[in-house]
């Protein structure tokens, strides 16, 4: 891991800061069942951080469901399905602390997410006060984004949105991901990538990550240059 400092921080929503992926991949096992096919992580990698539409393609495709529905019918039906578990997203551990202590140090953050805004609306309803504290939210459907992950497009954005953005060096900017396709965009975009991946994730896809951690609560933002956390008190009784 490079010795270097960040002033900004980017973070990946769907399985970074959310626990949501789970949900994803349930309801696709749930399709490819009623057609006598599974889902695995392998197509899960290809999939995972993608647009919807595009991550559908590559479900289609990678299926051989082509003769049996479109990328878009595939969507209506794992969209009718997600609906009613997206508001029950919870956390990913060590997202509460690391937000709150960045925010408390004024670093700059945001979230630049290939979930569209609708479906942000769903899965962060529980959660107002952790979102509130990111300067702006980059959605897959955001115009700016012309492609999805692992295109820059999404990160690109997300950095010109902070004040002054435009002029901050890429190399500034530390981006948490658990995707490949978003460890990708990060390094397309020419920022730093730290990846929280899913242990189910073959680790041949960690290949580009600046830093590979098992959870966020392994992450120590000295390491980046970053206000510290505080040093844990510890109560020693006077003699
Ligand atoms: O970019 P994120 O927040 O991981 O969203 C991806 C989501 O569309 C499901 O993989
Ligand atoms: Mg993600």
């Amino acid at each position: 891991m490079p010795t270097t400092t960040v002033t900004h921080v980017i973070f990946d929503m769907d399985g970074l800061l959310l626990d949501t992926e789970k949900f994803y991949t349930m309801v696709q096992e749930n399709i490819l069942a009623k057609h006598g096919k599974t889902f695995d992580w392998s197509l899960k990698a290809k999939m995972m951080g993608k647009k919807a539409i595009e991550a559908a393609r590559v479900f289609i495709q990678e299926t051989g469901l082509t003769d049996i529905m479109t990328p878009e019918g595939f969507l209506i039906e794992r969209e009718a399905m997600l609906r009613d578990l997206f508001p029950t997203s919870e956390l990913m551990p060590g997202v509460e602390t690391l937000i709150k202590h960045l925010h408390a140090n004024k670093v700059p953050i945001c979230i630049a997410t290939g979930t569209q805004k609708f479906h942000f609306g769903l899965k962060t309803q529980k959660h107002k006060e952790i979102f509130s504290f990111m300067h702006h939210i980059v959605t897959g459907d955001d115009p700016e984004v012309k492609n999805g992950k692992p295109s820059p497009d999404i990160f690109l954005a997300a950095a010109n949105r902070f004040e002054g953005g435009g002029s901050i060096h890429p190399t500034k900017f530390l981006v948490f991901e658990d995707a490949p396709s978003g460890v990708a965009a990060a390094k397309n975009a020419g920022m730093w990538a730290v990846m929280v991946p899913d242990p189910r994730l073959d680790v041949s896809h960690h290949k580009g990550a600046d830093q590979v951690l098992n959870s966020l609560t392994d992450f120590n933002p000295a390491d980046w240059g970053l206000p510290p956390f505080p040093r844990p008190f510890i109560n020693i009784p006077s003699i």
